[in-house]
């Protein structure tokens, strides 16, 4: 557990980056500070491993005031991961993640065996390690940067906004990647973003800074969304926010109803005579979903349906969350129902079986329901 007692930084030039900072961040969970430009994330952050000091107030790790630590040993049990990775450019990939395992008294062969399993655990092929990081792509090298912080195996994590400089398709996978190797290390991280997208995706709880260093609010990110507590947390959480908070929402209370679902290879005079008005979801032999055919389509089709003949589906949400750890939200299913062609959602279980489907009229009335019983905030 790391505790902020009334942190103040202020700058020799007299700015106040932090100010009077009382925050508790609980082990083995992903803690983001995020706010506008210049609000005093960074210096938090830095100040949790003392490459910044506080100017008053004080941080307790696990109860003893970091102070009392020798920096050298304090930062032993934190990892630091920043944008851009932060790699040496004239060592290889390999030997950039087992300096950590060296520095900590390993021997060459030992560390770049350590190393060698630590790219593996972030997602990097072995033949990697023998390149630059110039010779790599950003989202490499971020992984890379990542690797290279859990080498020393610190119980803390602190990660300065790591995938800014990348684009928005790498720095998806790259979270996802991130929460996956959560879910199996369990290290406490302290995350700073300026992307509230990101703070609500990657957070258990999430610190909403305001400039001038004060916590505007420190919640989890279902609440941020639903409770904002004042103008300045509601417009910097955004706009559809009442539509985002819906992803925090089980669909388990959503009724799932039958859909027509024909087998791939069906003769099209069959399909016609279990259509539902007017369409069918075609399934594979394992009634998984292949996409749709509507009657028009099928009014064109002579013989059996075949891959051409499809209409691409929609999203699909998993309806079978018990099992799979995956629970669908309110928000999957019903963009599965709007993104649908039929306006039919797909649910589907954990293997990804056609299980019913659910219209955006059922999803909004079983999120009405929700709130009249006092289920969901409203
Ligand atoms: N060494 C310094 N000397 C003086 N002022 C500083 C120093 N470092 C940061 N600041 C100021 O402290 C405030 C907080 O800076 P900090 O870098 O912590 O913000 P941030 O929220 O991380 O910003 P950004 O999102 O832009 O990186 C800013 O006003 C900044 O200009």
């Amino acid at each position: 557990m790391i505790e902020f007692q009334a942190v103040t930084k202020r700058y020799d030039d007299g700015t106040v980056a932090v100010d009077h900072l009382d925050l508790t961040i609980e082990d083995g969970k992903i803690t983001v500070f995020v706010g506008p430009s210049g609000c005093g994330k960074t210096t938090s952050l830095r100040m949790i491993n003392r490459m910044i000091d506080a100017t008053s107030g004080a941080i307790l790790l696990d109860g003893k005031d970091i102070r009392a630590q020798h920096p050298a040993d304090l930062r032993r049990g934190i990892g630091y991961v920043i944008q851009n990775a932060g790699l040496f450019p004239h060592r290889t990939v390999l030997d950039n993640v087992a300096t950590v395992p060296m520095l900590l008294g390993a021997r060459k062969a030992a560390a770049r065996g350590r190393a060698a399993e630590l790219l593996a655990t972030v997602g990097l092929p072995a033949e990697l390690g023998k390149r630059y990081p110039a010779q790599l792509s950003g989202g490499q090298q971020q992984r890379v940067g990542v690797a290279r912080a859990l080498a020393a195996d610190p119980p803390v994590l602190l990660m300065d906004e790591p995938f800014s400089a990348v684009d928005p398709v790498v720095r998806d996978d790259l979270q996802d990647e991130l929460l996956r190797l959560q879910s199996e290390l369990g290290k406490t991280i302290v995350f700073v973003t300026h992307d509230i997208d990101e703070a609500i995706k990657l957070g258990d709880q999430v610190a909403v800074l305001r400039v001038g260093g004060r916590l505007a609010q420190y919640d989890t990110p279902a609440a941020l969304l639903a409770k904002p507590v004042d103008d300045f947390v509601a417009s910097f959480v955004g706009r559809d926010r009442g539509y985002r908070a819906l992803g925090f929402l089980p669909a388990r209370q959503v009724p799932i109803g039958p859909v027509a679902s024909v087998p791939l290879g069906t003769p099209a005079d069959v399909a016609r005579g279990r259509l539902d008005a007017g369409w069918a979801v075609v399934v594979d032999t394992e009634n998984k979903p292949l996409g749709w055919v509507s009657e028009a389509v099928l009014s064109e089709v002579d013989g059996e349906i075949r891959p051409e003949h499809l209409i691409s589906g929609g999203s699909l949400y998993v309806a079978d969350a018990e099992a799979s750890g995956t629970a669908g939200t309110l928000r999957n299913a019903l963009d599965a129902a709007l993104s649908s062609p039929a306006a039919v959602g797909i649910a589907v279980d954990a293997t990804g079986a056609v299980v019913g489907g659910v219209t955006a009229e059922t999803v909004l009335k079983a999120l009405a329901d929700a709130r009249r019983s006092g289920e969901v905030p409203t």
